[in-house]
C-alpha cells in the first residue's frame, strides 16, 4: 500500500465502547469491528479500490461516500453496495456548500438513495467541511426523510451540540460515534455510544483501557488514561499535526509503509517523527524494544 488508505479507524456499539481490541499498532488493526475508509475521492484513486484489502476479514465496514459532486458520491454508494459495505457514511459538500438544514438533508438523501440498502451515517466535521449546521438540528426528523439513517458520526468539540443529540435522540437507538480522540471521555459521559478517529490505530490500548475503566464506573481511572492520551495529542499538535503525521506515526507504530501524502500536504518531518516516538515511548504507549526488533507489541 503505497498511497494513503485514509484514516482507518474502528469503533463497535454499545455497550461495549471500543476501538480496537489488544493493541495500538495500525497492523494490529485487521480486527476492528469497523473500518472506515476516510477518504475523498482523489484523480486517479477509487477509495473503494484502495479500501477493498483492507476489508478483507473485518467483521463491519462503513465507507465513507463523501464527494464534492452529488452524482460521485452516489457513484460511490452504489459501489460500497456492490462490494458488501456494511454502511456508508458521508460528509458535507464543502466547495459549493449547504446553507441551511433542509438543503444539506436532501444532498444527503439523495446520496443514501443510491444504496437504499446500506445504513447510513451522517460525518459531522465542520472544522475541515466548514459546514456548521448543527448536528443536534440535523438530526431532528431526519429518518422521515432518510429511513437508512443510523447515526452520526461527530467530529467536533461542542459539547453541548454533541450532548443534545444524544438527549433529543434518546428513543432513537442512533449510533453517537464521537471523533475527537482527547475528549473522547467527556462524550462516553455524555452518551457517545462509539468511537472513529484517527489516533486508535496506535493508541488504541491504552484508550481501550479507558474504555473498560469507564465501563467499571472508575471515572478517576478513566480520566488518568485519557489525560495520558491528551498528553501525547497534546504535545503532537504543538508541532503541528495532521493527515501527515498521522501516517508518520502509523507507519512508525505498525512498520507498514503508509506512504508519502499528496500535494498540498507535506511529508511530516524526520524531527517530527523522532519527537513523536520519543513522547511515545515516554509515555509508556510503546516500549523501548517494539520498533527495533520489530515486534509490535506495546507496553500496557
Ligand atoms: C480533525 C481530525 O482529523 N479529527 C480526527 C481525530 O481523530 C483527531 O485526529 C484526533 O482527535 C487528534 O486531534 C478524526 O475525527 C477524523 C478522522 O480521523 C478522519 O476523518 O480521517
Amino acid at each position: 500500500m503505497s498511497r494513503t488508505p485514509g484514516i482507518l479507524a474502528s469503533w463497535r456499539r454499545a455497550p461495549s465502547l471500543c476501538v480496537q481490541k489488544g493493541s495500538q499498532s495500525a497492523r494490529h488493526t485487521c480486527h476492528p469491528e469497523v473500518l472506515l475508509g476516510n477518504c475523498l475521492p482523489v484523480y486517479g484513486a477509487n477509495p473503494l479500490t484502495v479500501i477493498r484489502p483492507w476489508a478483507e476479514g473485518l467483521d463491519q465496514v462503513v465507507i465513507h461516500v463523501g464527494a464534492l459532486s452529488l452524482k460521485e458520491s452516489q457513484e460511490l454508494a452504489q459501489h460500497a453496495a456492490e462490494i458488501g459495505a456494511d454502511g456508508i457514511a458521508v460528509i458535507a459538500p464543502f466547495f459549493l456548500k449547504p446553507w441551511t438544514k433542509d438543503i444539506l438533508i436532501n444532498f444527503l438523501k439523495e446520496v443514501a438513495a443510491a444504496a437504499p440498502a446500506l445504513p447510513f451515517y451522517y460525518y459531522h466535521i465542520p472544522a475541515l467541511t466548514g459546514v456548521k449546521i448543527r448536528a443536534e438540528e440535523l438530526l431532528d426528523g431526519i429518518q422521515d426523510k432518510i429511513p437508512t439513517f443510523q447515526g452520526l458520526k461527530f467530529s467536533d468539540t461542542d459539547l453541548l451540540d454533541f450532548g443534545q443529540c444524544v438527549d433529543q435522540n434518546r428513543q432513537q437507538q442512533f449510533a453517537f460515534l464521537f471523533g475527537v480522540d482527547e475528549q473522547l471521555l467527556s462524550a462516553l459521559v455524555m452518551g457517545a455510544t462509539g468511537a472513529v478517529g484517527s489516533t486508535y490505530n496506535y493508541l488504541g490500548r491504552k484508550t481501550n483501557q479507558m474504555l473498560e475503566a469507564f465501563e467499571r464506573k472508575d471515572l478517576s481511572l478513566a480520566l488518568n488514561y485519557q489525560f495520558c492520551i491528551q498528553r501525547f495529542i497534546n504535545f503532537v499538535v504543538k508541532l503541528g499535526f495532521g493527515v501527515s503525521q498521522t501516517k508518520a506515526i502509523m507507519t512508525l507504530v505498525s512498520g507498514i509503509p503508509m506512504g508519502p501524502p499528496r500535494l498540498p500536504l507535506q511529508k511530516a518531518s524526520r524531527e517530527f517523527t523522532d519527537s513523536a516516538e520519543a513522547k511515545l515511548k515516554s509515555l509508556d504507549f510503546l516500549s523501548f524494544t517494539d520498533l527495533k526488533d520489530g515486534s509490535l507489541e506495546a507496553s500496557s
